[in-house]
């Protein structure tokens, strides 16, 4: 069954057009997580859903109830702020009671919604405390608690988790997917972690300018991007581009070229028109790159160790490979970044080899950046 539908929303600021075309259904019961560069009109469209924003043309459905020109109180949503937003006059109780208060709900039906909010939470026992009295996490449970009180349809996350610290953001991650399942209802969450758009959503929606990159789930995202800028934006460290020519092409396969490179095939997703010497980008995700002995030629990368990082399990490389014509390298350090999931013992300085998976390769087109390789087996969660 459809939650919530979004047609056509276009708004302006002004001449600035900040969401330019907006389509998208979403089913019952489905987390979706809204990512995207900043500026690129996330919190726009997650505003204009609870109607603090008036879009300029379009219509926003909610279970079936065309809502675009209600009252955000008449939506039936929720929404929950990054910046907590409590009252902190009030206790926690009455925080999370207050829009049962403003809809004039008897008190018995108040009290029980809190308290049932509250044992969901974990936060039974600081009812009676102000806001001021609680940690960060605390609070953004109660934030949490007095949009569940409210059975809204639907529930909207601004970036809730961005002002914990990184271990109780973790442990907030595990909490929210656990109260999707338990509550079974439709959510979209807007965030700048990769890690929590990648393990709480159903499906993650791509903004950029305004518009919608690609809508999937997080390992078809992640496996199948759709573009370069959907390729580049998903997965840290960012998968590496590398501006190649073409070689030869053979019905769906093409072999790719560039200075300091060794020929590499790519299956293509259709037989292609592409004609020898036309410019395209590789892509390869750090992880589909090992260190091979030097002298092991075969789509081999030559170049020096800038830094390295040890995160204890893995190990990050950037290196330098010289002239090899790479797409703005994410870190500045060196223009390829290799992730080994070992403890690998090298050093700033040092000589390396560098193989790319054969079969991890992705291909863009020049124009627009478009994936032209084949589709990539995604391995169910
Ligand atoms: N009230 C406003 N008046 C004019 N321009 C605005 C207004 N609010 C947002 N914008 C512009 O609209 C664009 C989208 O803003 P929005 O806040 O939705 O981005 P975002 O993706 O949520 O960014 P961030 O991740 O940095 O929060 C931006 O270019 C922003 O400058």
């Amino acid at each position: 069954m459809t939650s919530l539908e979004l047609r056509e929303i276009n708004k302006n600021y002004g001449a600035y057009h900040a969401l330019r075309g907006i389509d998208l259904t979403v089913a019952q019961g489905e987390f979706i997580v809204m990512v995207g560069p900043s500026g690129c009109g996330k919190s726009t469209l997650l505003k204009s859903i609870a109607g603090l924003e008036t879009i300029s043309s379009g219509q926003i459905v909610i279970n079936g109830r065309d809502v675009t020109r209600q009252e955000p109180g008449d939506r039936g949503i929720a929404m929950v702020f990054q910046s907590y937003a409590l009252y902190p006059h009030m206790t926690v109780a009455e925080n999370m009671g207050f829009g049962l208060r403003m809809a004039k709900r008897p008190k018995a039906e108040i009290d029980a919604a809190v308290a049932r909010a509250a044992k969901i939470l974990r936060i039974s026992d600081q009812l009676d405390k102000r806001p001021k009295q609680l940690s960060g996490g605390q609070r953004q449970r109660v934030a949490i608690g007095r949009a569940i009180t409210r059975s809204p349809e639907v529930f909207l996350f601004d970036e809730p988790l961005s002002n914990l610290d990184a271990a109780l953001r973790t442990q907030m991650r595990v909490e929210l997917s656990s109260l999707h399942a338990e509550l079974g209802a439709t959510m979209v969450y807007v965030t700048h972690d990769q890690v929590e758009a990648m393990t709480m959503a159903s499906r993650i929606v791509v903004l950029n300018q305004g518009i919608i990159e690609q809508v999937g789930s997080p390992l078809e995202l992640y496996r199948n991007p759709d573009n370069l800028f959907v390729a580049g934006f998903l997965g840290a460290p960012r998968m590496n581009f590398l501006g190649v020519t073409v070689d030869a092409v053979s019905g769906r396969s093409v072999t790719v070229a560039a200075p300091g490179l060794s020929p590499l095939t790519v299956e293509l997703s259709q037989p292609a028109t592409l004609s020898k010497g036309a410019s395209l980008t590789l892509g390869v995700r750090p992880e589909a790159i090992s260190v091979v002995a030097e002298g092991n030629e075969s789509g081999a990368v030559h170049g020096e160790v800038r830094l390295v990082e040890h995160l204890g399990r893995e190990t990050i490389l950037y290196v330098d490979a010289g002239n090899l014509s790479t797409i703005a390298s994410e870190s500045g350090t060196g223009n390829i970044t290799a992730q080994l999931s070992y403890v690998a013992p090298f050093a700033a300085g040092q000589k390396v080899a560098l193989k790319l998976d054969a079969r991890e390769l992705y291909l863009f087109s020049a124009d627009g950046g478009r994936t032209i390789s084949a589709r990539k087996t995604i391995l169910d969660k």
